[in-house]
């Protein structure tokens, strides 16, 4: 797993971070458990005595009768939620936290309030009747969705790498399990009535992580001389206020251990395993925890790697290691992990592996040709929905929803075509192909019609929408769609994208949704992470550069066709490197803004490649840094007919 020689190091790991809190709350657990040891022994030996006596049932129904969270709870959850980061997706509950560099997890954690915008408030019923701006974000304003920046300080949605600092140490959501947890108590306490004075000198030793005087004051030896039933209640409500003074005191040292961790701290340098040892690994069974706690040394060693490297081992040496590491942890085939290494830095690699572990938020978009955003909300607040309007509001049909005590996909209101769901990220192409009312619109490969249906609503039903789909069993989804949502200003048809030039062109917008290899959105496919091979890139790339060609070739010169070409794909070889052989082939187009001010521009030049500097203008979306699917949307403007 690697050795540790001892060194300074100035950045606390998270395994250091889960240290500090534990070893803060050990003691306290300790204390927990031998007052209930010593609790229980008291009822042990009142039954020995003959006499009845119901001291855990007294002591543990009033604990819940306060709802302090158990601190012994406390401590296991936050142990599960580390433990959580190191499992593979297959193998765990979607997990909300990262693997997130120890540089990152230092500046992110102790600003408490740094994501209260990304806890958004659910909206409720009142929100929407009372509160002014909300009700502005629920406004009449259906058919507005362009992005307006001028009137927004910052469209950017919620950034999700700051949510993960909540989860290593919001406590206070624990206090939900801490019945079953005293529940649990009792029974342990039976399997130690064997331990002898021993295990009580230990857990005596163990009150020196902390200091209570008042711990002493409550539960002098004397208190177990009474054990009458008034007695022991007496004693289990000094139990609840001990309990609540060590949750006190727990928090309060936790909040202490957040805000004062040491710049610098005596801590075991990380060593790279040898060749012997990585075989001796291969071959037994690999222990998680440790491969991502070694993930997180190697990113250490590289973010300060002339101070923290080994004489003897070049940066390579930590990079393939890294990379065999992230493979295990997270399931990706070799192929896919070095293509993603090549596009993120270490650091934010990490953050969006991680962030493929979790589901994005659940979005739907209203149907504006049935329907306004504010009468959808309220209608899904009334059947208990949770909701909000999307973050960022670059949206004015969006709602995220955030929990449902209904199958989102079979309410009334769906049925009834008032809204799509629909990943937030798909909105943006359409937003960007920007459909005006009475034009001809081409949607090439339109299949299963979210975006063609939003095309059709921003355009209010007027003009003509073509959508078109290879694959004539995905074309019956895509009508059931068009029916169910209202659209009637669409003509369905069942081309290879590629041939459609020949059967007609002079659109004023074409729209190429092109089909990809889905990096952008594993969260929901994970399978991505393994079933695609070099050969399916190739295959894909061509076929990409094949459709974006005939989708310029399909737009009108003469009204300046737009063309948008959008992939759900972050791979630069099916985005920028497709975008730029565009731009070599038909020198009759050229990119333009897309229109959306957020996401990260699209690289202009990518390992020793250049493509034109008007790459600039695209536009590619994240899950870690967006919080939607992955994205890339680029927008061309048509300026001749001339294919030269
Ligand atoms: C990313 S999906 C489109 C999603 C769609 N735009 C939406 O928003 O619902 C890509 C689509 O391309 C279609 N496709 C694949 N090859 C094609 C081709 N040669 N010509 C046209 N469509 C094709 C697939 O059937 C698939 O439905």
């Amino acid at each position: 797993m690697g050795r540790k020689a001892k060194n300074k190091q100035d950045v606390p790991l998270p395994i250091e971070i889960e240290k500090q809190v534990g070893k803060t709350t050990a003691g306290l657990r300790n204390k927990l458990s031998y007052i209930t040891h010593k609790n229980q022994k008291a009822a042990n030996n009142k039954k020995a005595s003959g006499k009845k006596t119901n001291s855990n049932t007294i002591s543990f129904v009033k604990a819940e009768d306060h709802s302090p969270a158990p601190i012994k709870n406390t401590v296991k959850n936050i142990s599960q939620k580390t433990h959580n980061q190191t499992i593979p997706s297959n193998k765990r509950p979607a997990s909300k936290s990262s693997i997130t560099p120890a540089k990152k997890i230092k500046s992110q954690s102790w600003d408490s309030d740094e994501n209260e915008a990304d806890q958004a408030p659910v909206a409720e019923q009142s929100d929407i009747d009372q509160n002014s701006s909300e009700e502005e974000d629920l406004s009449d304003d259906a058919n507005d969705d362009t992005p307006d920046s001028d009137k927004e300080q910052s469209n950017e949605p919620a950034d999700p790498r700051t949510q993960h600092k909540k989860m290593l140490f919001d406590l206070d959501s624990e206090s939900e399990s801490s019945q079953s947890e005293l529940d649990d108590i009792p029974d342990q306490e039976e399997h130690d009535s064997d331990l002898g004075s021993d295990q009580d000198d230990h857990l005596e030793d163990s009150d020196e992580e902390y200091d209570s005087d008042k711990v002493n004051d409550s539960f002098s030896d004397s208190d177990d001389g009474d054990n009458t039933i008034a007695g022991l209640e007496r004693k289990s409500e000094r139990l609840t206020k001990l309990q609540s003074i060590m949750d006190e005191e727990g928090e309060k040292e936790l909040l202490e251990s957040k805000l004062h961790m040491p710049a610098l701290q005596e801590t075991e340098v990380f060593v790279l395993p040898e060749a012997d040892e990585i075989e001796a690994e291969e071959s037994g069974i690999k222990d998680m925890k440790s491969i991502q706690v070694r993930i997180q040394e190697i990113i250490n060693v590289l973010n300060n790697f002339t101070r923290l490297k080994q004489s003897d081992r070049s940066r390579s040496d930590y990079i393939s290691q890294l990379q065999s590491d992230l493979q295990f942890v997270y399931g990706y085939n070799e192929y896919l992990l070095t293509k993603l290494m090549e596009i993120f830095p270490i650091s934010e690699l990490v953050e969006f592996l991680e962030a493929n572990e979790s589901p994005r938020p659940i979005t739907i978009r209203v149907n504006t040709l049935k329907s306004k955003r504010k009468q959808v909300a309220q209608a899904l607040i009334k059947r208990g929905v949770n909701l909000d309007v999307i973050s960022g509001k670059w949206s004015k049909v969006g709602l995220t929803i955030y929990e449902s005590p209904v199958p989102i996909g079979a309410t009334p209101e769906y049925m009834s075509g008032l809204y799509m769901i629909q990943s937030a990220s798909s909105f943006l192409p359409v937003l960007a192909l920007d459909p005006q009312p009475n034009e001809r619109v081409l949607d090439m490969s339109a299949a299963p019609g979210g975006k063609s249906t939003y095309v059709a609503a921003l355009m209010q039903n007027s003009g003509i929408v073509f959508v078109n789909d290879a694959n004539k069993d995905r074309t019956r989804a895509l009508v059931a769609n068009i029916h169910r949502l209202g659209v009637t200003n669409t003509l369905v048809s069942n081309y290879d994208g590629r041939e459609f030039p020949k059967v007609m062109g002079g659109f004023d917008r074409v729209l190429l949704d092109a089909p990809c290899s889905g990096t952008g959105v594993i969260s929901k496919d994970p399978s991505v992470k393994t079933n695609k091979s070099e050969a399916d890139f190739v295959m894909l790339t061509q076929l990409q550069k094949e459709l974006l060609i005939a989708a310029i070739d399909s737009a009108s010169a003469s009204k300046a066709g737009i063309i948008v070409y959008s992939t759900c794909s972050i791979t630069v070889d099916e985005d920028e490197a497709v975008v730029n052989y565009a731009l070599s082939k038909r020198p009759n187009v050229k990119l333009v803004e897309t229109g959306i001010d957020f996401g990260k521009s699209g690289f202009t030049s990518f390992r020793g490649k250049h493509f034109d500097s008007s790459l600039a203008l695209t536009k590619r979306f994240y899950p870690h840094t967006n919080n939607m699917d992955g994205f890339f949307v680029a927008k061309f403007q048509k300026v001749s007919n001339s294919k030269k």
